[in-house]
């Protein structure tokens, strides 16, 4: 597009975001370098561990009258003290929020700022920069650019992915993967302020989106319509079941749980938590109507690897209806309290857990083909099977 150049930095190595969740394709830290007929901005910075590769590309850029922060976290703002070392004249544009946010994480003097209100334009000659706040996706201080004379949106981390690549442009069926595995570990759990976000943007002509992780959309309107959909559809007719087992118990009761959903004509998507990647179980979660928990019994709770995965769904607050529990014990045990107590952010209906004592009888299968009726039950009269 003329006047707007991508820039930032490309991660193919980086393993893992916020120390937690894998990254297979990588990803990218995006700056925006938009120049009209008399101001030039750019939007954004990149992660501290690339200022170099940003800081190469600036030397093309000699004078800077703007660098937007359209968010504080670290990987879009860390470069900002660099960025303004370099254009002592440049204005730090943001939010008063992002503001607060920046001087506290990156001790910028006050006398850097300028900072605007939702709405508000800053005119570049024949480019015209609009800030629209989109709070909560995925800070509170979150705010995307339409560049008004291009029907441009800069959109912060909202729509990005998780992707490296050496082209500009996304293509729909390679960045899908990294967009929904974004979606599901950054943004779901704020789904309600996703809807709204959406709603905000209804009315502007959006000809091309720029995120700040991966790579742009030049048909905006597949991103968007998987938004909705992720954030705001109904859930599937899945169960999503993560699991581990030591010796075996637990993984007979996962078996028989799987097949009679499976015979119910219910999808079912099974996570063994020894080798699992934390990301692809978000992406999992991100439509999954129930979660069933499988665990055995250990010093008295569940497996710790089931700890971190039920406080995982608590605070993604995917849109699951209904929870349950399986497992196998030895003596005695907390499972469902200790478990309970983690999901319980979900909201979801718990349905009856099975426990069983040692090693499974029939009984337990029983109990395991009577948790596969109430799921099938409860997703047909959710209209969901
Ligand atoms: C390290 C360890 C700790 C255990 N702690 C408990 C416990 O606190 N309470 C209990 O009832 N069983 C406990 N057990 C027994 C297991 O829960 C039991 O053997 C169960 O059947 C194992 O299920 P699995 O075959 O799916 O691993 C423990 C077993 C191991 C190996």
């Amino acid at each position: 597009m003329p006047g707007i150049t991508l820039m930032g930095a490309v991660d193919w190595d980086r393993k893992l975001f916020d120390s937690l969740i894998p990254l297979p394709e990588g990803t990218s830290y995006n700056a925006y370098l938009v120049r009209g007929s008399e101001k030039t901005a750019l939007v954004d910075t990149v992660d501290p561990a690339k200022v170099d590769v940003l800081m190469a590309q600036l030397d093309t850029v000699q004078r800077l009258d703007y660098l937007v922060a359209q968010h504080a976290e670290q990987d879009h703002s860390g470069s900002i003290p660099a960025v303004l070392a370099r254009y002592p004249g440049a204005v730090l544009v943001t939010n008063p929020k992002a503001k607060e946010l920046l001087q506290e994480h990156l001790d910028i003097p006050d006398d850097r700022f300028k900072t605007v209100a939702d709405g508000e334009t800053l005119s570049l000659g024949n480019k015209t920069l609009r800030f629209i706040y989109l709070p909560w996706v995925h800070w509170p201080e979150t705010m995307g650019t339409y560049i008004e004379e291009d029907h441009v949106l800069l959109s912060c981390d909202f729509l990005g992915s998780h992707r490296a690549q050496s082209g500009v442009f996304a293509e729909r069926h390679i960045v899908m993967h990294g967009a929904k595995r974004y979606y599901a570990e950054i943004m779901m759990p704020f789904r309600g302020f996703i809807v709204k976000n959406l709603d905000k943007l209804t009315g502007l002509q959006i000809d091309m989106i720029g995120p700040s992780h991966g790579p742009v959309y030049k048909e905006p309107a597949f991103i968007l319509d998987a938004y909705r959909e992720w954030a705001g559809g109904p859930p599937h007719n899945k169960v999503v079941i993560p699991f581990i087992s030591m010796h075996g118990s637990t993984l007979k009761m996962v078996d028989r749980l799987t097949a009679a959903l499976a015979d119910r004509g219910v999808t079912v998507e099974r996570f063994d938590l020894t080798t699992a990647d934390l990301g692809d179980i978000a992406m999992s979660l991100v439509d999954a109507a129930t979660i069933v928990i499988g665990t055995p019994a250990v010093l008295t709770g569940p497996h710790p690897k089931t700890i971190e995965i039920a406080y995982l769904a608590g605070a993604l607050r995917p849109k699951t209806k209904f929870v349950s529990i399986i497992g196998s014990f030895g003596w005695g045990q907390r499972i469902i309290d200790v478990l309970g107590g983690l999901i319980a952010p979900l909201k979801a209906e718990l349905l009856t857990p099975v426990l069983a004592k040692g090693d499974p009888r029939a009984a337990d299968m029983q109990a395991i083909d009577a948790l596969a009726d109430t799921i099938a039950a409860k997703h047909h009269e959710a209209g969901l099977l």
